[in-house]
């Protein structure tokens, strides 16, 4: 097999909130390119690692490296200037900003040019206002969104709201891209549809981490799949692998995995 980039890396990675260890000395590793799954039952740690990657939370003990740098002290802005983008659980859009702005509000995230060179237009600016411009709305047909793009936020339906999210995310023009729950209340069709819409997602040259609960869509979309629970991770591998692992099973089982 040919070397590829490690993209992201957690090194024996715990977290606790007072007496609770929601991360247990977990690691695990993405490499460039690769769709990686994150499974585990409710509050098993998930969206807990997703804020340890993003700079929610600093770590208790253990590292979080991105393409070799460790993101140790670092704030959220910082995590996404270095091209970590993330949605979440619960949308969080500008509801009064059209669909277009609030991929434009991602994209600003990268603007090299700062306050004063806004407050006085500079050409690199409406450059860059411009090509942000530009790269929004392409992203927007990318998402299926285009005829949308003036619509306020808060006027679209919960599926386009989810997919803007995805668009907005992606607009910060980042390297690994986390997906919390992406198809949390879609029916089955719609959740199919997205996980083919994640695939186009990587195939743009995007890494994703992808926590899903339904364990059937995830293993139809990823690479390999790190399953969590109580804080710790209990398995690693590819789809057919965790679904023959007996600790998974025996995690899942009795679990509905639609639950969310
Ligand atoms: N800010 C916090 N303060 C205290 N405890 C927290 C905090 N955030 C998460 N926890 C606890 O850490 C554990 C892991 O929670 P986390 O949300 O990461 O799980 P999850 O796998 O994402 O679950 P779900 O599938 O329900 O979203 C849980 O016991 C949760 O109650």
């Amino acid at each position: 097999m040919s070397e590829r980039t490690r993209v992201l890396e957690l090194d024996d990675v715990t977290l606790r909130f007072g007496g609770l260890t929601a991360l247990d000395s977990v690691s695990f590793h993405i490499d460039e390119g690769e769709i990686l799954g994150m499974i585990g039952p409710n509050g098993a740690g998930k969206t807990t690692a997703f804020n340890a990657i993003t700079g929610v939370y600093q770590v208790t003990s253990g590292e979080v490296r991105f393409a070799g740098r460790s993101l140790a002290g670092l704030k959220r802005h910082a995590i996404t200037k270095l091209g970590i983008a993330r949605t979440f659980q619960n949308i969080r859009l500008f509801g009064s900003m059209t669909a277009l702005e609030n991929v434009l509000v991602g994209a600003d995230a990268n603007h090299s040019t700062g306050v004063l060179s806004a407050l006085f237009r500079t050409a690199k600016h409406r450059r860059e206002e411009d090509d942000g411009h530009e790269r929004g709305m392409e992203l927007l047909e990318f998402m299926g969104l285009a005829s949308r793009a003036d619509e306020l936020a808060a006027n679209l339906s919960y599926g386009d709201q989810r997919r803007l999210e995805i668009a907005r995310a992606m607009a910060t023009g980042p390297k690994l891209l986390c997906l919390d729950e992406p198809a949390a209340g879609f029916n089955p069709q719609e959740k199919a549809q997205l996980m083919e819409l994640i695939r186009r997602v990587r195939d743009r040259g995007f890494t994703v981490l992808l926590i899903e609960h339904d364990m059937r869509l995830v293993m139809g979309v990823t690479d390999r799949i790190v399953v969590l629970e109580f804080g710790k991770k209990i398995a690693e591998g590819t789809p057919a692998e965790i679904r023959d692992n007996p600790a998974v099973i025996a995690a899942y089982l009795g679990v509905d995995e639609d639950a969310s």
